[in-house]
C-alpha cells in the first residue's frame, strides 16, 4: 500500500505488531520476540526495560531495519517493512534514524568532529553541507568548545554526546539507544537523557532507548518492560 503524504505524516513513527523472530532451528530454536507490539509516535523518550535475554536489542535491532522479523510487522511512518527492499531498508536507515550504541563506537584516531563528518559521509550528506551539519549538531550535544578533542582526550559523557551528534547530524526522525548510558556514571547517564530530552522537545525526534536503570526509567515519557519477548503489562505512560 502507498500511503500520501499526509497519511503518511499522521502514522506512529514506528509500530511494531505482534512481532515473533526465532533465532536457529531445531533444539536450537530460540525465541527472542514472541509478539511483541509497540507504537511510537513521534516526539516520544521511550524506555525499554527487561532482564538480560529478554529481547531488548532484538526489538531495537528490528525497530532500526537492522534485522526482520520472523512473524508479524513493523510499518515505519506507515510503511510495511516486509515490502521494503535491503535497499530500500538501507536508504530508509541512513536517512531516517540514528543508532547509538552503549560502547560509543567512535573511531579512535578521529577528533568528534571528523567522527561526526564521516558518519555524515556513510550517511550519504552532500560534501558541502557536511561541516555545517557536523558543527551544529556537535554544539547541540554541548561540545563546540571540544570538538577537535580525538575520543581518548574526552571523558565518558563526552564521547557518548560525540556518538549522539553523530546520530543526529543527518537530521533523523528517530533515535534508537542500546544502553547509551551503562558506561556512564549517574550524573553523566542524566546529561544523556537531558539531550534526548532537548532533542524530542525540540526537534520533535523520537527516541527508544534501552535500559537496566531505574534512574534513567523515571526521566522518560514511557517505560515498557520486555518480559519473555513481550511488551508486558507493566508497561508505564507519563505522557
Ligand atoms: N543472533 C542470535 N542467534 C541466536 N540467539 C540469539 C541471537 N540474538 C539474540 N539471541 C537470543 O535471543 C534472546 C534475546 O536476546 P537479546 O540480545 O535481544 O536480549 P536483551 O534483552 O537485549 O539482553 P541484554 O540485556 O543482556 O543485552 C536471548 O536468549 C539471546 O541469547
Amino acid at each position: 500500500m502507498v500511503l500520501s503524504g499526509l497519511a503518511a505524516s499522521l502514522a506512529p513513527i514506528l509500530d511494531v505488531q505482534n512481532v515473533t523472530r526465532i533465532f536457529g532451528k531445531g533444539d536450537n530454536k530460540v525465541f527472542a520476540l514472541r509478539g511483541a507490539s509497540l507504537s511510537v509516535d513521534k516526539g516520544s523518550l521511550i524506555a525499554l526495560k527487561g532482564r538480560s535475554g529478554s529481547g531488548k536489542t532484538t526489538l531495537l535491532n528490528i525497530m532500526g531495519a537492522l534485522d526482520s522479523p520472523s512473524e508479524g510487522t513493523i510499518f515505519y511512518s506507515g510503511r510495511d517493512g516486509s515490502r521494503m527492499s535491503e535497499q530500500q531498508k538501507n536508504e530508509m536507515r541512513k536517512r531516517e534514524i540514528g543508532l547509538i550504541f552503549q560502547s560509543f563506537a567512535l573511531v579512535p584516531y578521529l577528533s568528534a568532529f571528523e567522527n561526526v563528518e564521516l558518519g555524515l559521509r556513510i550517511a550519504g550528506s552532500p560534501a558541502a553541507d557536511r561541516k555545517m551539519l557536523a558543527e551544529e549538531a556537535l554544539s547541540f550535544v554541548g561540545l563546540a568548545q571540544r570538538m577537535h578533542h580525538r575520543p581518548q582526550e574526552m571523558s565518558g559523557g563526552e564521547q557518548q554526546r560525540t556518538a549522539i551528534a553523530r546520530a543526529i547530524a543527518h537530521k533523523p526522525k528517530l533515535i534508537l539507544a542500546d544502553e547509551p548510558t551503562a558506561e556512564l556514571d549517574s550524573r553523566m547517564g542524566k546529561q544523556i537523557i537531558e539531550v534526548f530530552r532537548e532533542l524530542v522537545g525540540t526537534l520533535g525526534v523520537s527516541v527508544v532507548l534501552t535500559t537496566h536503570d531505574p534512574h534513567i526509567m523515571d526521566l522518560v515519557d514511557q517505560v515498557h518492560a520486555l518480559e519473555d519477548g513481550r511488551i508486558g503489562s507493566e508497561s508505564i505512560r507519563r505522557v
